[in-house]
């Protein structure tokens, strides 16, 4: 028998099997068109990053075969994407022009099924979205190699925005150039988050090369784009969209490399129906007197709330005050968090409450956990 034949009584099956699956997605679909119209009437927000990790959650805990919980999760994150695009089809802002970690980002959190809106800078995302020309938008808070991302930290201490959830993904750095070569190259662009997660690889195979920076990856690549002398450190998406070779792969210093981001948006979220899957961001400082960073953090122990970050930055008064962002396990309506954070409150100098958001899941990234079989 040849292949073809061997093939075709296979391949009747998957045809079965995806007519099936087109018919239970239109099925679907016109729940969510109803779901869609009761939200119209009462003018609740379509995206619920809460109900879309919940959904994730149960389809991953009832299967049972070979599909892998990545292979999962990312269908599963289509078709809520699909789905919601027919209640409203989100406008999302982010660090752009096109091909930079931010969009990449985007797309994990969204799906294909939302209208991006690339900016200039992290300030433009924050003002996008406070301005109503977007939804929601997503930058990008902190690198497990380089640390926290300033500008996002201070524009949050600015912002009327609340954080609705979170996304970590693999970054995964390469040297980008014209020709695929660096015969010639003088210099290197990349945004100084980027320069930092690559500097002992650049200083080992390329230290006389100038290090350039540059407002973000696509805008590096971009730039490269446009000169045979210049490289750009940036994702495969921005080689991509630039038409760039890859000279080197994966020159981040850490292999583990990832970026967690956050997204912005007006309204709030519902606490997770499943415990422990919730966190909460604070900004906090305290008065300028010996023990009261011990005093106001006190509420959280005597609660038995954990706390998962703790960064600070200047105030930006020029006289060493500092602002504390701390992330806590749990949900701000959870009893529990709220007592605790009502006892914080009253012990900080100034509080402000960024938000409670579905922890995100890790799987999202290139790491697969296997299958259930
Ligand atoms: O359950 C909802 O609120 C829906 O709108 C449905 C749905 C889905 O497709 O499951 C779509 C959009 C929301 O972000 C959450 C879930």
């Amino acid at each position: 028998m040849n292949i073809d034949e061997e093939l075709k009584p296979l391949r009747a099956q998957i045809d079965e099997i995806d007519a099936q699956i087109v018919e239970l997605l239109n099925r679907r679909a016109e729940v969510v068109k109803k779901v869609g119209a009761v939200k119209g009437s009462t003018n609740a927000p379509v995206y619920r990053p809460d109900r879309e990790a919940e959904v994730l959650r149960k389809v991953w805990a009832q299967s049972k075969g070979a599909m892998t919980e990545k292979g999962i999760s990312s269908i599963f994150k289509e078709i809520m994407s699909a789905c919601r695009a027919l209640e409203h089809k989100a406008r999302v802002a982010y660090l752009g022009p096109q091909g930079t970690f931010s969009e990449l980002a985007m797309l994990r959190q969204f799906g294909a099924g939302v209208d991006g809106i690339a900016c200039e800078r992290i300030d433009d995302v924050f003002h996008a979205v406070e301005a109503g020309s977007a939804d929601y938008g997503i930058v990008p808070i902190e690198n497990s190699t380089e640390g926290a991302v300033n500008r996002s930290m201070d524009c949050l201490q600015l912002t009327n925005l609340t954080i609705i959830a979170e996304t970590s993904i693999p970054i995964n750095h390469n040297l980008l150039t014209t020709s695929g070569c660096m015969d010639g190259v003088k210099r290197v662009y990349s945004h100084p988050q980027s320069l930092g997660q690559c500097v002992s690889w650049l200083n080992r195979h390329y230290p006389q090369l100038e290090r350039v920076p540059a407002a973000s990856n696509g805008e590096a690549a971009r730039l490269a784009s446009l000169d045979p002398e210049s490289a750009a450190i940036a994702g495969e998406a921005a080689a991509e969209h630039y038409g760039l070779k890859i000279a080197y792969p994966s020159i981040q210093d850490q292999s583990t490399n990832r970026t967690r981001f956050v997204v912005l948006g007006k309204e709030g979220t519902s606490p997770s129906k499943a415990p422990g899957k919730d966190k909460t961001s604070l900004i906090i400082s305290v008065p300028h007197k010996a023990g009261a960073l011990f005093q106001a953090l006190k509420p959280l122990y005597d609660h038995g709330v954990s706390m998962t970050r703790f960064e600070s930055r200047p105030a930006k008064r020029g006289s060493w005050e500092y602002f504390f962002y701390v992330d806590i396990e749990g949900h701000c309506d959870d009893p529990k968090v709220r007592s605790a954070l009502d006892d914080f409150r009253s012990s900080c100098a100034s509080f402000k409450n960024l938000g409670s958001y579905p922890i995100a899941n890790e799987e999202s990234g290139s790491e697969d956990k296997g299958t259930k079989l």
